[in-house]
């Protein structure tokens, strides 16, 4: 199945004081999704925001709004996240305690279900739940802030869940460390949903369409689909 190209930018390193500046500029910019990194200060070791921040960018952008949960217990969160306008879902594999009924939950409220795993998770880890899930995001940096180092051992992992999600319509998105250099890696393994904090929003929103074009057009001549 041919999964279509996806630019995720972060908002992970904007300046939250311009949030509607930045939001906006991503939209314009040619942004496919607006990804959201909601983390508790437990489950990784970083504290961004919640629910309120996602209503805010919902009122800022048609766009859909991928937001990616590294928090645990997820559970008691999912409908607030909802209600709050995303539209993906995203529960990561490690943070337990019941990976199933997560997703099941997702999808109860409506909305399109992810799981996430680490960069130390085996894929074995999800496959379980691949009846449950939309998308499978891999992490390519220990999750917990922008501006890490890509980890290329991630892309056998990325062909692997690729070869066992062949002929299902689940998307393959990769986080952390994406750049014009490392995009072309992670999708000829097979990742469609490229997130990019740091290297889209750097220089600010006159950068923007300049930075996005780069990723997205170093990933499609890597992938052969580049006009
Ligand atoms: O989930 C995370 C970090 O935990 C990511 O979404 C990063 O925030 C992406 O930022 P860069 O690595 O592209 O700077």
């Amino acid at each position: 199945m041919t999964r279509p190209l996806r630019l995720a930018p972060s908002i992970l390193s904007a300046d939250f004081a311009a949030i509607g500046e930045v939001v906006r500029g991503l939209d314009l910019a040619g942004a496919d999704w607006i990804h959201l990194d909601v983390m508790d200060g437990h489950f990784v070791p970083n504290i961004s925001f919640g629910p309120d921040m996602v209503r805010a960018v919902r009122r800022l952008t048609p766009k859909p709004l991928d937001v990616h949960l590294m928090i645990a217990p997820a559970d008691p969160y999912l409908a607030a996240f909802a209600e709050a306008g995303a539209d993906v879902i995203t529960v990561h594999a490690e943070a337990g305690p019941h990976l199933h009924r997560s997703l099941q939950t997702i999808r109860a409220l409506g909305k399109r279900a992810g799981v996430a795993i680490n960069p130390a998770t085996p894929e074995s880890a999800v496959e379980p739940v691949l009846d449950l899930v939309d998308l499978v995001l891999v992490m390519s940096v220990n999750p917990g802030f922008g501006g890490q180092a890509f980890i290329p051992a991630v892309c056998e992992k990325v062909r692997r869940i690729g070869a066992m999600t062949a002929g299902r319509d689940i998307e393959i998105e990769i986080d952390g460390g994406i750049t014009a250099e490392t995009a072309p890696d992670a999708a000829r393994a097979g990742a469609n949903v490229l997130v990019a904090g740091s290297a889209a929003l750097r220089g600010g929103p006159e950068r923007y369409a300049d930075n996005l074009q780069a990723i997205r057009q170093a990933a499609e001549r890597a992938t052969g689909t580049w006009a």
